[in-house]
C-alpha cells in the first residue's frame, strides 16, 4: 500500500527531510544501493506515515460526526447533565477525602504506601466507593464489571463484587404523590392501606408492603425512585460520550468496541426502570412453572396489572426466608437439601424451557416460602441463552466435575466467539494446570468430585461438621471467603480462554454467576451433595426441548 502510495505521486507527502538516508546522495553501485536502500527505508516509513495519514484523515472525516453526536447528547441530556455533574464533584471530593486521610495513615506507618493507594481513586476500591456515591447507574456499572470478567481487569471485577446497593429512603409522602400520579387515582381506591415504613430501598426502587382494597390479598409495591430516569439519561450519555471521546482520539479502542458496550449497558439499564418488562419477564417465568407442572414447588409473585405501571410494579406478597437462612429454614422445612434440589431444579428448567432466566439469584431473591416452595422474586435482571451454548456449557460443567480437561477446553471453545483455530491439547493443558493449582491449595468445590472430601479445609469442616444451627454465621463468613476462591477459579479460565483468542457472550458470566450462588447456598444447606452430579438434579432434561417444541 505505502509502495503504490509512492508509486501513485503520493512520495512528496512521506518525504521527511530528517529521514538519515535522504541525506547524502552519492553516485555509482553505492548509489543504487543506496536508492534502493532508501527506497526501502522510505517505503517502511512512508507505511508508518500512511497508516497515520489515514488515522489522520479518518478522524478529520469523523470529527463532524462526533461533534454532531456530542451536540445531540448534551441536548437529550439537558439541565439534568449539570446537576449530576455538581453531584459527580460532590462525590469526588468526598472519595479524594478518604483517599487522603489513607495517604496519611499510611505514611506515618514504616512500611510505605500500598499499591492501592498508589493508583489514587482509580485503584479498585477508590473507585469502587466513588461509584457507589455516584449512585444507581454507577452501581448497576460496577454490578456490571462484577459481571464481565471478560472486559474489565482481574481485581476491578472481584472489587466490584462488593458494589452494594442501598440508598436512602425516599419520604413515604413522596412515594405517595407518585403513585397518585402513576395510578391516576386516589391511593386509598386501591390499596386499603400501605405500609409507610420500606421493606427494602435500593438505588433504582423502593418497594412498600400494603394491601389490596376488596381482595384483601397482601401485595408489595415496589416503586420507582422519582429522577431516576434522568439520572440514568444523563449519566449514561456522559459515559458514552466518554466512549466516543476516547475511541476517536484511539480507534484501536473500537476494536473492543466500547461504543458498543456502553451501548448494551445503556440498553439493559434502561430495561430495569422499565416496570412493564419487570412484569413480563415474571409472567413468562409463572408460565413455565405452570406448563411444567411446578407449580407446587416453586412461585414468583402474581402480578396485579390494575395497579402497575411503566413505573409502580403491584405483586403478590411472598412470605419467607432468604435460603442463606439456615436457623429460619430448619424451622420451616425438615430437609433443607431437599428445598435446595427444588430450586436447582426449577432454576436449571428455566434455562432453556423459558424465554428468559432468572440471573440475579442472589440470596435476597430466592426464598424458601413458609409453604415450603421456593419464591423467586426481582426479574429485573434476566439473561437469555441459546441451546447451543447452553450444551456446551453443560459439558463444561460436566468436565469439571470429571476432570476431563479435553472436553472442557472442546465446550469452550464451541461457547466462546473465535475466528481462530485453538489448540485443544495445549488449551486442556492449560486449564489443568489452573484446576491441579487449586487441588494443591486445597480450595475445595462441590463442583468437584472426590476433591471436596479428599481435601477438606477447615472451612468444609465446619460446614459439614455442623450439627446443630449454632455456627451458621461463622459458615456463612467461611463460605464467602470460599466463594472468593471459587470467583477467582473461573476467572483464570476466562483469563486463558482469552489468551486463545475467545471471547465469551455475558450471558456465560451471568451463568457462571448464578452457579457460585448455588454452589454457596449447596455447601450451606447440604454439604454433601455434589450439585453437577447428584442423580436427583437435573441439569438438562429432554423435558424442556419438548416444552419448547411446544411454543413452535
Ligand atoms: N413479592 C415480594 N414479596 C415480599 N417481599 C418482596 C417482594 N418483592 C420484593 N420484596 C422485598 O423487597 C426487596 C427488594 O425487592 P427487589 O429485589 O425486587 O428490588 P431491587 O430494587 O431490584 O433490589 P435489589 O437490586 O437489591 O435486588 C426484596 O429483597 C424483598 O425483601
Amino acid at each position: 500500500m505505502a509502495i503504490s502510495a509512492i508509486r501513485g505521486g503520493r512520495l512528496p507527502l512521506f518525504y521527511h527531510p530528517q529521514l538519515p538516508v535522504a541525506r547524502n546522495v552519492s553516485g555509482g553501485l553505492k548509489k543504487v544501493n543506496y536508492r534502493s536502500k532508501r527506497f526501502t527505508l522510505l517505503a517502511q516509513y512512508s507505511q508508518t506515515q500512511d497508516v497515520s495519514f489515514s488515522r489522520l484523515q479518518n478522524s478529520i472525516e469523523n470529527l463532524p460526526k462526533l461533534v454532531e453526536d456530542i451536540v445531540q447528547t448534551s441536548i437529550n441530556t439537558g439541565p439534568r447533565g449539570a446537576l449530576r455533574l455538581a453531584q459527580g464533584i460532590q462525590a469526588f471530593v468526598g472519595v479524594g477525602g478518604e483517599w487522603l486521610a489513607d495517604v496519611s495513615k499510611s505514611t506515618s506507618s514504616s512500611t510505605g504506601l500500598p499499591t492501592q493507594l498508589q493508583l489514587g481513586l482509580l485503584s479498585p476500591l477508590y473507585l469502587r466507593r466513588l461509584f457507589e456515591r455516584m449512585g444507581a447507574t454507577y452501581i448497576k456499572l460496577g454490578q456490571f464489571i462484577a459481571s464481565a470478567p471478560t472486559l474489565f481487569p482481574p481485581e476491578y471485577v472481584a472489587e466490584f463484587q462488593n458494589c452494594f446497593d442501598r440508598a436512602p429512603a425516599v419520604p413515604f409522602e413522596e412515594i405517595k404523590r407518585i403513585l397518585r400520579e402513576e395510578l391516576g387515582k386516589p391511593i386509598e381506591s386501591v390499596y386499603e392501606y400501605v405500609d409507610p415504613t420500606p421493606l427494602a430501598s435500593a438505588s433504582i426502587a423502593q418497594v412498600h408492603g400494603a394491601r389490596l382494597r376488596g381482595s384483601q390479598e397482601d401485595v408489595v409495591i415496589k416503586v420507582l425512585k422519582p429522577g431516576i430516569e434522568d439520572v440514568l439519561v444523563a449519566d449514561l450519555n456522559f459515559i458514552y460520550v466518554v466512549a466516543r471521546i476516547l475511541e476517536f482520539l484511539n480507534p484501536e479502542l473500537s476494536r473492543t468496541s466500547l461504543v458498543g458496550i456502553v451501548k448494551d449497558i445503556r440498553e439493559s439499564m434502561l430495561e430495569e426502570v422499565d416496570f412493564y418488562k419487570e412484569a413480563a419477564n415474571i409472567e413468562s417465568f409463572r408460565r413455565y412453572l405452570e406448563t411444567m407442572g411446578l407449580e407446587r414447588q416453586a412461585t414468583a409473585p402474581k402480578v396485579y396489572h390494575h395497579c402497575s405501571t411503566r413505573h409502580v410494579l403491584t405483586m403478590e406478597r411472598l412470605y419467607g426466608v432468604p435460603l442463606t437462612d439456615l436457623d429460619s429454614i430448619s424451622s420451616l422445612v425438615s430437609s433443607p437439601e431437599t428445598s435446595l434440589i427444588t430450586a436447582l431444579n426449577v432454576w436449571f428448567g428455566s434455562l432453556l424451557a423459558c424465554e428468559t432466566f432468572h440471573a440475579d439469584v442472589h440470596a435476597g431473591n430466592l426464598w424458601l416460602l413458609r409453604d415450603g416452595r421456593i419464591g423467586f422474586l426481582d426479574f429485573g435482571i434476566v439473561g437469555r441463552i441459546s441451546p447451543k451454548t447452553w450444551a456446551a456449557m453443560d459439558v463444561f460443567l460436566a468436565s469439571i466435575a470429571t476432570e476431563e480437561y479435553e472436553s472442557m477446553a472442546s465446550s469452550l471453545i464451541q461457547m466462546g466467539a473465535t475466528n481462530k483455530d485453538v489448540d485443544v491439547k495445549a488449551f486442556a493443558r492449560d486449564l489443568e494446570k489452573i484446576f491441579s493449582s487449586i487441588q494443591a491449595s486445597t480450595i475445595t468445590l462441590q463442583f468437584i468430585p472426590l476433591m471436596s472430601t479428599r481435601e477438606l479445609d477447615t472451612e468444609i469442616v465446619v460446614a459439614t461438621a455442623r450439627g446443630t444451627n449454632t455456627n451458621a454465621t461463622a459458615v456463612s463468613a467461611n463460605v464467602t471467603v470460599d466463594e472468593r476462591q471459587m470467583n477467582a477459579l473461573f476467572l483464570d479460565v476466562v483469563r486463558v480462554s482469552e489468551s486463545y483468542g475467545l471471547r465469551f457472550p455475558r450471558e456465560f458470566a451471568l451463568l457462571l454467576k448464578q452457579l457460585l450462588y448455588f454452589d454457596r447456598y449447596t455447601r450451606l444447606l447440604a454439604p454433601e451433595m455434589n450439585m453437577l452430579q447428584d442423580q436427583r438434579i437435573s441439569i438438562v432434561s429432554n423435558r424442556r426441548s419438548n416444552y419448547r417444541d411446544s411454543f413452535r
